[in-house]
């Protein structure tokens, strides 16, 4: 019996020490880069490069590793491969040229297990095209490129200077408001509906967002390592990630609901109307994708890209102002001289506005609002300079890459928007500030978002003029990256010009 036992524990120490020694051998082998794939830096069994990446953040990892492996570099995050595309003309080659290829949404942790791959930022394929194109459509009709959005976008204005001018002259901070007013613009084309600045459900729902973007540079990392979510507890908020989107989701459905029990056809008074009358001329047709998790999840997506983007520019904007004096005044005098001082600034002012329309360019391409834009994924194997770059891999668009191209954008780390503008002072080489991104999955609410920039500063400016608090420099100029990179909250004060 106890020769057996030797023996037999013998044949298991065997075994386990093969085992391991295979395991070890396939995850060295997994951790070299395939045949035909872009170069990188070398990578640890199963962390990758992750603890680079976390000691020194994505974006400025991605700076260093340009330097070093050239514009088309591979790295692992954990054990999954991620392409990273940098350069104009690169980024160019890959989403608008092959766009056909590179436009897909990966199996990452927040496509597959936040989006659950229903809207339109976490779809990919023949569904996203149709959630796309209606969204686009629909967006049209109750807002983009209409009077009525301008007059929408207006009257949130006026509440917002209202409520600046009551913090009479005192330090306050810009944050808060600026959240408000943004997210009550959607709220007007989705749901038909403004919310006060005190109500209650539309505060925690503002919040669940915010939070949503703080805690999601945390889940970077789980976007390519999900067994962390199994780990006990809630290290890297997963689970509150979970819990937001489910609240945001709720919120979302009660105002559905509403409009269901009063709905009329002949009536259609916002986005959610418009999506019901589709659902319901599609009821015959299952081949489409209007179905009630879809309609959610792009209302849901509407706001989670619509707000916390717009704000964040907004506040950049701000930031960079009280670090250069001078050109708040040279935006009053433009202002003074195209508007005056009877009417707010309109959409129409601003072909004749170009110094304003160069700060914002400016502030677009400085503020850098989502450096890595969102991860794409390819639907074929593709070559691609010279490399092969399987299907379904992740690929990275680096936009931090040409926003900050001293080639495109010489001393880029300076605020300069006079760089936007020609000996006459008319506009001049803005296509290159790809804060947007490009290609088939563009952002669709550009227009909206330059839109609403143009009409808050311009409208701020005109009646503020914006410094530090009393006796203090101006705030330092820190960046916070969650999914965005926005400045750290900063105080200031609003002084009356007029
Ligand atoms: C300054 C403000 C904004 C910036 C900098 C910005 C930037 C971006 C970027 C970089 C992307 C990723 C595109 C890609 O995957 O290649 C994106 C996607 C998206 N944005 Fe924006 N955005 C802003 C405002 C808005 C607004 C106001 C809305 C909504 C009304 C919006 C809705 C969306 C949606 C739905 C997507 C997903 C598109 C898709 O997957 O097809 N964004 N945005």
């Amino acid at each position: 019996m106890a020769v057996t036992q030797t023996i037999m524990s013998g044949d298991l120490s065997a075994v386990s020490l093969a085992l391991l020694i295979g395991t070890i051998l396939l995850l060295i082998i997994r951790s070299r880069r395939p045949r035909m794939f872009p170069p990188g830096p070398l990578c640890q069994p199963v962390l990758g490069n992750t603890l680079t990446i976390m000691r020194k953040t994505m974006v400025y990892a991605f700076r260093d590793w340009r330097k070093d492996y050239g514009d088309i570099f591979s790295v692992a995050i954990g054990t999954k491969w991620v392409i990273v595309i940098n350069g104009y003309e690169n980024l160019r080659e890959a989403f608008v040229k092959k766009g056909d290829s590179f436009s897909e949404r990966p199996d990452i942790f927040v496509v597959r297990e936040i989006t659950t791959r229903h809207g339109i930022v976490g779809s990919s394929g023949s569904i996203w095209k149709e959630q796309r194109s209606f969204t686009l459509g629909a967006l049209r009709d109750f807002g983009f490129g209409k009077k009525s959005l301008e007059v929408r976008v207006k009257e949130e204005v006026e509440v917002f200077l209202g409520s600046v001018e009551e913090t009479k002259e005192q330090t306050f901070m810009l944050t808060d408001k600026i959240h408000i007013s943004i997210s009550n613009i959607i709220c007007s084309i989705v749901f038909g509906e403004r919310f006060e600045y005190d109500d209650k459900t539309f505060d925690k729902f503002l919040q669940l967002m915010n939070e949503n973007f703080s805690t999601s540079a945390l889940a970077g990392v789980l976007n390519f390592m999900p067994f962390l979510t199994k780990i006990p507890g809630d290290l890297l908020s997963a689970k509150r990630l979970k819990h937001n989107i489910d609240q945001i989701m709720e919120f979302v459905e009660d105002r559905i609901q509403e409009h269901r029990k009063t709905f009329d056809e002949d009536n259609l008074r916002d986005f959610i109307d418009a999506y019901i009358n589709e659902m319901n001329k599609c009821k015959e047709d299952d081949t489409t994708s209007f179905t009630e998790l879809h309609f959610v999840s792009t209302i849901r997506d509407l706001f989670i890209a619509g707000t916390e983007t717009t704000a964040t520019g907004i506040k950049w904007a701000i930031l960079y102002m009280l670090h250069n004096p001078g050109i708040q005044d040279k935006m009053h005098e433009e202002i003074l001289h195209v508007v005056g001082l009877g009417r707010l600034p309109s959409i129409h002012d601003k072909t004749m506005m170009p110094y304003c329309e160069a700060v914002i360019y400016e502030t677009l391409r400085m503020g850098n609002i989502l450096p890595l834009s969102v991860p794409h994924g390819t639907n074929e194997d593709v070559i691609f300079k010279g490399f092969t770059i399987p299907k379904d891999a992740v690929v990275i668009a680096n936009l931090d890459s040409v926003l900050t191209d001293e080639e495109i954008f010489p001393e880029p780390s300076r605020f300069s928007p006079e760089r936007f503008l020609d000996k006459e002072g008319k506009l001049q080489g803005f296509e290159k500030v790809l804060a947007f991104s490009l290609g088939r999955r563009t952002c669709p609410g550009e227009s909206l978002a330059r839109k609403e920039m143009f009409l808050f500063l311009t409208s701020m400016v005109q009646r503020f003029k914006f410094l530090p608090p009393k006796g203090e420099p101006a705030p330092p100029i820190v960046r916070r990256l969650g999914i965005s990179f926005s400045p750290a909250p900063y105080p200031m004060r609003a002084i009356l010009r007029v």
